[in-house]
């Protein structure tokens, strides 16, 4: 299960900055082969330090962490609906993402250029929002007479149609489908058919904001951009210093976060929220080969969750042993979870937590 992040923004407001303090994280504690797709979409490994403990525990050769892709498009000015600046074509490369992060610049520093001329992030957010969901305006348009054509001739779902419609009724309104997905769920849209339309503004945001050291012990300004975003979630990063972080060794990392009276890196809080907000939890599997994360939807049954490593594991589901992540470092092993009485075995209906501690047995 890939999750994908498209990262939007005005222009140089550290979009790219973030993506390669991201990305390069990524490579260096990853060992992911392949991790640049393409030049501007990078995998990151989720940070897990639940699997080094495993890793130790079982003597894994590896760690193998659940990952997250992350695509850097151009910046958006305002206008560029109307073709201003890049206008907005390139908007369709993060289409198919599952979040959209919102980089907001609340850094000062004289030598950035802001194409607006001020470091203003409420206006910046407002630009960034209208650009959004006139983009989605456009695609709508577009979608709808080629809807009620399919429609007509029975290839497509009439209620894709009627979340067309609806969608273009809240857009033309100015205001995004996300903010009003309780109004058109009252109207009768179905959430799926919502989604086939892919439009930018039904995803869930999540908003990083590109501040400086004196940002980030701020409260004030956090607490102004907090409730300017609520409830999608903010984060405040400084992503020029998040950029020499991963060039640290995770001590000095540590002690330089610490400096600036943070205690997570941005980078962690970002995947961290990605994940929450997306509603994914993960699983882990342990062996003398390979420790690894395994993506899930939260609520997901043991069964579901075999799926995710192999569809014949879903099929063949027999049962799972489940030990807590928290108890089997308690014990220190396998065994001496079974002998506590830690090991549970569990059927198909058992609803997966975060931190399980699994091994599937399975009919092929
Ligand atoms: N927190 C920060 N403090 C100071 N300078 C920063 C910070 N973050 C980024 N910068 C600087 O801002 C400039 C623009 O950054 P970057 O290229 O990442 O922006 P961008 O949003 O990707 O721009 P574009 O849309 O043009 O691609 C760079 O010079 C970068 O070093
Ligand atoms: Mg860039």
């Amino acid at each position: 299960m890939a999750l994908t992040i498209g990262i939007v923004g005005l222009p140089n407001v550290g979009k790219s900055t973030l993506f390669n303090a991201l990305t390069r994280a990524g490579v260096l504690a990853a060992n992911y082969p392949f991790a640049t797709i393409e030049p501007n979409i990078g995998v990151v490994s989720l940070p897990d330090p639940r699997l080094d403990r495993l890793a130790e525990i079982f003597g894994s050769e590896r760690i193998v962490p659940a990952t997250v892709s992350f695509v850097d498009i151009a910046g958006i000015v305002r206008g560029a609906s109307e073709g201003e600046g890049m206008g907005n074509q390139f908007l369709a490369n993060i289409r198919e993402a599952d979040a959209i992060c919102q980089v907001v610049r609340a850094f000062t520093d004289e030598d950035v250029h802001h194409v607006a001329g001020k470091v203003d992030p409420a206006d910046d957010l407002e630009t960034i929002n209208t650009e959004l969901v006139l983009a989605d305006l456009q695609t709508v348009e577009k979608q709808i007479p080629r809807l009620e054509k399919e429609v007509r001739g029975k290839k497509t779902d009439p209620a894709v149609l009627t979340a067309a419609e609806k969608a273009y009724e809240v857009l033309a309104e100015g205001t995004t489908v996300f903010a009003a997905r309780d109004r058109l769920a009252k109207a009768g849209v179905d959430p799926a058919a919502l989604k086939q339309l892919q439009l930018l503004t039904s995803k869930p945001f999540i908003y990083v904001v590109n501040t400086d050291e004196a940002g980030l012990a701020d409260e004030a300004m956090k607490a102004r951009m907090r409730d300017l975003v609520a409830p999608a979630e903010a984060i405040f990063l400084d992503a020029k210093l998040e950029s020499e972080l991963i060039e640290l060794d995770p001590e000095d990392a540590a002690e330089m976060l610490a400096s600036t009276g943070q205690e997570e890196s941005g980078l962690a809080q970002l995947a961290r929220v990605g994940f929450d907000t997306l509603g994914l939890q993960t699983y882990l599997t342990a062996g003398p080969k390979e420790s690894r994360a395994w993506t899930i939807r939260k609520g997901w049954t043991a069964p579901q969750a075999a799926g995710v490593i192999h569809t014949d594991f879903e099929r063949g589901f027999i049962k799972a042993e489940v030990v807590g992540f928290e108890d089997l470092v308690e014990v220190g092993s396998i065994a001496a979870a079974r002998a506590a009485g830690k090991a549970r075995i569990e059927g198909k209906e058992y609803v997966m937590a975060d931190g399980d501690v699994v091994e599937f047995r399975f009919n092929v």
